[in-house]
């Protein structure tokens, strides 16, 4: 196979000028691999890390999509090298270009060739519909792509590198696993070592992995993507976002999310027809959530028999006027019964008053919450006791029902797209990247910007107020709250013109 040289030379670590004649900076305090380029008008390019940054003299080949049937069909066989996707998109005259992230796709040269790569694919954290759909994905689009023929699966989680044996993934293994809920390499928590991982990465010759896990297992693959570059290694890491909450910053939304509103639609159903089958029915339906309400907000805006949603973004209280008692009354008198949807994350800090010093954390480090169903279901029964009021309360808490089915049609779809351009980044020589769509173009994003904050339902955004007006509960916000949050959204504005 016809094969060129690439000669960026030893690692950069400086402002240097790209094709274009845009600044590059990489490097800029030595800690880390950030590659922002900057451009006129206010362009910024948060680049990824390439194998050839650190790796001199790579050959280079021909891409094999080109010669492959099935693809023939394609107009415009590979994407620019160039290209970039803006992560804003709503601009006027005077802004700035703003950031931008490299476009995701296959290029015309490859890093690889197919008789030469090892890939091993991973599974981490949480369960989520599509995790399967994923590993079918990769396996399938490493081989009818680019031939690739040698995938191993690592089992359990981060550990699976240096405590479990490896499978061995084909086409016909994976064929129907995508109709399968879970992951069938399995999954952990904790476990994370990165100098046995990456040993066990050197030792077994392997030279791409994928990575699929939520925000700590990103953090994860940026640390093991730091040590592969420390040794020198031709490995390319690639992270696929993965978490049923949609926690995760700048990507549009992650996969399984929507198949989780989607089954979260039958809870709610179900509670409905409890409640409106008995007198002063209430259901209860308690939804996944750690820190965010995603999954909450739109199943209720999906189902609208919902009367009161709950998220962590927005603090509640339960006594007084404007809690929630005080609505819980008012909309038994008006309608006889009532929809309440929980986040788990919802509440926690009015679950500590009445539960204090619980500061468990699960093997990964993150916080293990109190069960906030069975706690506010219990406080509406004592409430409405002493009230003398008699009320039905059915508790629903279908969480793990909704994390453990396989992915929905459109979330197939996604897990597929995410898989190819995730295979493209890597067979491209890009490295050090979480793939995913950013204003539905896929894009390949700086791991530090997937795991430096989360994503979380904005309570000013016009998506909240929607909500509010659907269901017609309190904001819970004082008006001190509120006048303030004007006056930040008005300073805010005047700021801007
Ligand atoms: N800061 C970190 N550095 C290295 N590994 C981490 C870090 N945070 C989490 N991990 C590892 O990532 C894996 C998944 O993390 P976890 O928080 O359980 O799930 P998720 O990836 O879904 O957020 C675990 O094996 C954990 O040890
Ligand atoms: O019982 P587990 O496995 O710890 O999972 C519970 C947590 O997993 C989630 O479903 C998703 O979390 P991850 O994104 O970290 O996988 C949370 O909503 C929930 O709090
Ligand atoms: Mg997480």
């Amino acid at each position: 196979m016809e094969s060129s040289s690439n000669s960026s030379g030893a690692p950069p670590s400086h402002t240097v000028r790209s094709n274009n004649n845009n600044n590059v900076v990489i490097n800029p305090d030595g800690s880390d691999s950030s590659k922002i380029v900057e451009g006129e008008y206010g362009f910024v390019l948060e680049d990824v890390p390439r194998l050839s940054d650190y790796l001199s003299h790579l050959p280079t080949y021909p891409n094999p999509l080109q010669d492959n049937p099935s693809y023939s069909v394609v107009k415009q066989h590979f994407v620019n090298e160039e290209d970039t996707v803006a992560q804003t998109i709503v601009v006027h005259e005077d802004s700035p270009r703003g950031t931008h992230f490299r476009r995701a796709g296959p290029r015309q040269r490859v890093y690889f060739e197919a008789d030469e790569v090892e890939a091993c694919i991973v599974t981490c954290g949480g369960l989520c519909p599509g995790l399967n759909t994923v590993v079918r994905e990769i396996v399938c689009g490493l081989y009818n792509m680019y031939g690739v023929t040698r995938v191993l699966g690592i089992e359990g989680g981060y550990r699976g590198f240096y405590a479990r044996n490896t499978v061995s993934l084909t086409p016909k293994s994976v064929n129907d696993i995508h109709k399968r809920g879970g992951t069938i390499l399995g999954t952990s928590r904790g476990g994370h070592d990165t100098t046995k991982i990456v040993d066990s990465i050197e030792d077994r010759g392997i030279n791409q992995v994928y990575i699929i896990g939520g925000d700590g297992t990103q953090r994860g693959a940026s640390v093991i993507f730091e040590e592969v570059r420390r040794r020198g290694l031709k490995v390319s890491v690639i992270g696929i976002p993965k978490t049923i909450d949609n926690d995760i910053p700048v990507i549009d939304k992650s996969f399984g999310f929507d198949t989780a509103v989607e089954e979260a639609q039958r809870a709610i159903d179900a509670a409905h027809v409890e409640a409106e089958s008995a007198e002063h029915g209430v259901g209860v339906v308690k939804l996944m959530g750690r820190d965010c309400g995603f999954i909450a907000q739109y199943a209720t805006l999906a189902s609208r028999d919902v009367d009161c949603c709950l998220i962590p973004e927005s603090p509640f209280y339960l006594e007084g006027p404007g809690g929630l008692f005080e609505y819980m009354e008012k909309r038994l008198k008006e309608n006889g019964h009532m929809v309440i949807v929980i986040a788990e994350g919802a509440g926690q800090n009015l679950l500590s008053e009445s539960l204090p010093n619980m500061d468990d954390k699960d093997a990964s480090g993150n916080k293990l919450f109190q069960d906030v169903g069975l706690w506010i279901s219990q406080k509406i029964k004592d409430y409405f006791k002493q009230k003398d009021w008699v009320i039905n309360l059915k508790h629903i808490d279908p969480t793990y029902m909704i994390r453990a089915i396989p992915a929905n049609a459109s979330d197939n779809v996604y897990c597929t797209l995410l898989a190819h351009s995730a295979i493209h980044g890597a067979m491209a020589g890009y490295t050090g990247f979480t793939v995913g769509p950013v204003n539905s173009r896929h894009a390949y994003i700086p791991f530090q910007r997937i795991t430096e904050k989360q994503n979380k339902v904005v309570i000013t955004d016009r998506m909240w107020a929607r909500l509010l007006s659907s269901t017609n509960q309190p904001s819970f916000l004082g008006l001190k709250t509120i006048q303030g949050l004007k006056i930040k959204q008005e300073q805010k504005q005047a700021g801007s013109c």
